[in-house]
């Protein structure tokens, strides 16, 4: 029986992991559960897996959750330390960190210091605290498994090779919903187009980075601190299927992919049940029904994000967490009709261009940077 964490239960990572533990609840029980603001469904959760702790972000549901909750066996807790609480818990087995922002660092950086196994789906404490997550994990016994589709396939190619005849790590992009479109074509393009993924049904701010491509440019970076490869070992494919989920190359010419339904529950199960492989709840890939896999080049130059990406992580230092900032600003902003689709990058561009990068990164600097950027963009936009 495994302790489970979920930090972010009601987003659509925390649902899907939930139904995977649903399907196995002879091998998992949940023993804590957060939310931002969706008390109602948190409050649901709390009834049907019965944890022993439940952490809602916003301070105003916080008593009426108390008070809904009063008569079961679940504590609530509210803010950032009772996700650093729940991260950390000495009988919990596995983190699953489903939160969705840079919100996650903290949280995992607890987890860290607590030896967990973290099943990582949240990309951007990566992004911008990789170099401080790769010393806290040097100094402890926790681990990572990655969730992100992409870098789950990866880990799988990995197993059992030599990492020293890596070649190159090709990560796979759906391409979005404006596959094949110019910048013109882009100008007037809404949040409900962009919202609609052709392959896979996530939250709304990673269902955005995948229209810009930033999802591609944050997961460059989170490949390169998960697996030790250099930016220039990685490359980038559009495969519009997503059938084939990442691959390797190695040095003699040998490349291995992992290929499944494109169903985020694969990889969920995969990171819960690691390092065993257990029948899969959800179906199996029938190839006959795949059609063509193809392949194509990435277009950086109407996808300003992914070069956006590139440039920073190429930079290093303080710069992706820039990046990344100034790009969790600018999604809200689109989300909310204030600015255009194309004016993402623009706002992201100039942010980067106003800051002056440090090298030596601290949690506080990161949490400052992102203050910075928030301030820097509404002066720009007002
Ligand atoms: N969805 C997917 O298929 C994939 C997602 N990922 C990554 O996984 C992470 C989660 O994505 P996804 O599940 O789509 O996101 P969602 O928006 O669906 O869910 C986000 C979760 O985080 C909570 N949350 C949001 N803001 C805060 C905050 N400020 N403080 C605390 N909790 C917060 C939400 O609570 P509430 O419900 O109350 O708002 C919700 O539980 C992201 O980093 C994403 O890039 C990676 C690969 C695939
Ligand atoms: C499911 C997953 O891992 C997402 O990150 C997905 O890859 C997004 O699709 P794009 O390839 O369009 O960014
Ligand atoms: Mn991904």
């Amino acid at each position: 029986m495994k302790n489970i964490s979920i930090i972010g239960s009601t987003g659509s990572i925390g649902r899907q992991s939930l139904d995977i533990i649903r399907k196995k609840i002879e091998h998992f029980r949940v023993l804590s559960i957060s939310a931002n603001s969706n008390a109602d469904l948190l409050y649901n959760q709390a009834l049907e897996f019965n944890p022993k702790y439940a952490v809602i972000m916003d301070e105003g549901k916080y008593k009426e959750l108390k008070n809904r909750l009063l008569h079961s066996n679940t504590e609530v807790l509210c803010g950032i330390e009772g996700l650093e609480f729940i991260a950390s818990l000495k009988e919990a087995d596995i983190i699953i960190n489903s939160v969705v922002g840079m919100i996650g660092l903290r949280p995992t950086i607890s987890a860290i210091r607590a030896n967990k196994t973290i099943a990582l789906a949240n990309k951007e404490s990566l992004v911008v605290g990789g170099e401080i997550i790769k010393k806290e994990l040097n100094n402890s016994k926790a681990s990572i498994i990655p969730v992100d589709s992409e870098h789950n396939a990866i880990f799988q190619c990995l197993m059992g090779e030599d990492k020293d005849k890596i070649k190159r790590l090709i990560l796979t992009a759906s391409g979005g919903p404006f596959r094949g479109r110019k910048k013109e074509e882009l100008k007037d393009v809404t949040p409900e187009m962009a919202l609609k993924h052709p392959r896979w049904n996530m939250g709304r701010k990673i269902s955005i980075d995948s229209a810009t491509l930033m999802n591609k440019a944050l997961e460059i970076i989170e490949a390169h601190y998960l697996f030790n490869v250099s930016y220039d070992s990685i490359d980038v494919v559009i495969h519009p299927q997503s059938i084939i989920h990442s691959m390797v190359e190695y040095i003699d010419g040998s490349i291995i992919a992992q290929l499944s339904n494109t169903d985020m529950r694969h990889p969920i199960q995969f990171a819960l049940d690691y390092p065993y492989r257990n029948e899969s709840h959800i179906g199996y890939l029938d190839l006959f029904q795949v059609g063509n896999l193809t392949f194509e080049k990435p277009d950086y130059e109407t996808f300003e994000c992914l070069r956006l990406g590139l440039d920073a992580a190429k930079t290093g230092g303080s710069m992706p967490a820039v990046l990344n900032a100034a790009n969790e600003v600018a999604v809200n902003l689109f989300l909310n009709n204030k600015i255009k689709f194309l004016q993402i990058a623009e706002i992201i561009r100039k942010a980067m261009e106003n800051h002056k990068v440090i090298y030596d990164l601290s949690i506080d600097n990161i949490l400052e940077i992102e203050r910075n950027v928030k301030e820097y963009i509404n002066s720009l936009i007002n």
